[in-house]
């Protein structure tokens, strides 16, 4: 297995607010690896360090080999990023936006593909501003897989979305990923994390409490708790938050 991203004692403050303690994990090529934990763990902060749009206190980052502080250029190139309330200006159209990402990278994904990929058809020729949130959010997935990247970092992929749309999503991902892409998965959804994830992190208080296989965490938690099976959100409940003693 070949390591793509390397995160080692990550640390990062806001101030004196500590948002990231000390996490650590490594995420292999061509593998989907969620990133769980109750609100205000620190998930996000973490993505966005390893994305370069954070600088960590402390710590190191490797992303395909590239350190996200000195060469996000490069790594712009390679990684796709799904931002959380991404904003465009309110007048573009979502065709434009597609056009305008296209642009930035030397060998884009088919539009077309991308478009009916993720239901855009009906509303290429909408302004950003008219969307509904949940056509903002399938938009921000297709902006962060226009560059065919090597890496997607999907923070929060299907918050927001119908029911419908999120197993497509789920599709879509699943037929990404079958490329050959490596994905990073921050999400709140443990059904998604069970569907999607080879591995998860669980995250609590800027800390990794433990990485393992959502059926592999499931199964540890069923053991803890005395039952004959138990589901990853059995495993998040008693590994994070108040109940963490549990572990
Ligand atoms: N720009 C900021 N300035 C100050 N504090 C921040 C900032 N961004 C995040 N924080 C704080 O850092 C901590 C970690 O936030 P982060 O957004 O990384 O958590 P998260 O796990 O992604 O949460 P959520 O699940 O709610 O999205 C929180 O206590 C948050 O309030």
């Amino acid at each position: 297995m070949t390591a793509v991203i390397e995160v080692r004692e990550l640390h990062k403050k806001y101030g004196a607010k500590v948002a990231v303690e000390d996490v650590s994990f490594t995420v292999d090529e061509g593998e989907i690896f969620g990133i769980l934990g109750p609100n205000g763990a620190g998930k996000t902060t973490t993505v966005e360090c390893v994305e370069g749009l954070r600088k960590p206190d402390g710590g190191s980052i490797r992303v395909l080999g590239l350190d996200p502080g000195r060469d996000r250029a490069e790594l712009t190139q390679r990684v796709g990023v799904q931002l959380q309330d991404a904003q465009l200006p309110e007048k573009l159209k979502v065709g434009e936006a597609l056009d305008l990402y296209r642009s930035f990278y030397p060998e884009p994904a088919d539009a077309e593909s991308l478009i009916a990929a993720l239901g855009l058809d009906a509303v290429r020729r909408t302004r950003f501003g008219k969307l509904s949130g949940g056509q903002k959010q399938r938009l921000s997935i297709a902006l962060a897989l226009v560059g065919n990247p090597r890496i997607a970092v999907l923070d929060e992929l299907t918050t927001g979305l119908d029911p419908r749309a999120r197993r497509e999503t789920w599709k879509l991902i699943a037929d990404v990923r079958a490329r050959g892409v490596t994905i990073v998965l921050v999400t709140h959804f443990m059904e998604e994390a069970e569907r999607l994830c080879d591995r998860v992190a669980v995250i609590d208080s800027g800390r990794v409490v433990t990485v393992d296989t959502p059926a592999a965490l499931a199964k540890r938690a069923a053991a803890q708790l005395g039952l004959e099976r138990a589901s990853l959100e059995d495993a998040f409940v008693a590994l994070t938050g108040e109940n963490a003693d549990v572990n």
